[in-house]
């Protein structure tokens, strides 16, 4: 591996992200976004609803390309490959989006066999070896033969976990991996990721909403609003943040820089003035 880039304060990044601009058609998502993901860390990204993560995700594997920016993963420019290059690099990257859906007709052996069959050529003896490798990464070795219909929420998100790192990626990205889980596979799924990233010398980018599992795994947290970087830095460093859009994100306050209410006109406008709409109603 070749890294050609180093963060600030002397770590080595992965993926580097350097002026990035999106937008679906002509409606602006992500502007003049420059970001490092530390290599064999994990580095979560939050923000509100629709402030851009996932797309961001899209921007690093190279399902949606800049305009204009770029993003280097380990010093390749994953916007200007073509759809050979885009695939090799895939090759390199284990991805886990939301609800991560396993096949329903295939057990959960043949789910982390997929990408191994996909991929490689490798004889069916070495194929099984790995599966159940990474299937007991996540403790789920004895489950080998279940359906997706037989096994829980929490389980299957550990499989789909499994069939992530059935390639050995070099970055793992996970797009909301808690959502809908019970607080126990919520805990389970979180200290997961963190071994899992440890164990296997990989870099991590997860996008979550949970603030309090994702602080507690995360290294480097990304805060991302109306399209751009708010704030940056350890968990630690983001709760003291004096930023009130973060401080709001933070403490989950009803309103703030963030808005409740959907711009409209004032209350008393609505109920108390003679609004032509009222007059109608009333009449
Ligand atoms: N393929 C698409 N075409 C058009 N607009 C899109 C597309 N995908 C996403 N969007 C819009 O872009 C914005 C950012 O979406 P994105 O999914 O990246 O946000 P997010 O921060 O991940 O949100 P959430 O936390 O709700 O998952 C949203 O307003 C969304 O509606």
């Amino acid at each position: 591996m070749t890294i050609d880039s180093s963060q600030p304060d002397g770590a080595r990044s992965l993926v580097q992200i350097n002026r990035l601009h999106f937008g679906y058609g002509d409606r602006p998502i992500l502007r003049d976004v420059s970001l490092q993901i530390p290599l064999g860390k994990v580095t979560a990204i939050m923000g509100a609803s629709g402030g851009g993560k996932t797309t961001l995700l899209r921007l690093i594997s190279g399902q949606n390309r800049p305009a204009p920016g770029t993003v280097l993963f380990d010093g390749v420019d994953v916007g200007a490959q073509n759809t050979k290059g885009l695939y090799a690099l895939r090759r390199r990257m284990g991805m886990l989006f939301q609800f991560g859906a396993l096949f329903t007709d295939m057990t959960v052996f043949e789910n982390v066999a997929f990408p191994l069959r996909e991929h490689s050529s490798l004889p069916e003896d070495l194929l099984r070896s790995i599966v159940l490798m990474k299937l007991n990464a996540v403790g789920l070795r004895g489950a080998r033969d279940l359906l997706p219909s037989e096994i829980s929420g929490g389980m299957a998100r550990r499989v789909a976990l499994a069939r992530a790192i059935a390639l050995d990626p070099e970055l793992i990205m996970y797009d909301e991996p808690f959502a809908g889980l019970d607080p126990i596979a919520l805990g389970t799924t979180a200290r997961l990721i963190r071994r899992l990233n440890d164990a296997l010398g990989t870099t991590s980018v997860l996008v979550s909403h949970d603030l309090d599992e994702t602080f507690s795994i995360a290294d480097h947290v990304v805060i991302l609003a109306n399209g751009a970087i708010a704030e940056q830095g350890t968990p630690e460093q983001i709760r003291h943040s004096q930023d009130p859009l973060v401080q709001q994100f933070v403490q989950g306050a009803f309103d703030g820089p963030v808005k409740f209410h959907y711009p409209g006109q004032s209350l008393a406008q609505d109920f108390l003035s003679e609004a032509p709409h009222n007059r109608r109603h009333s009449a």
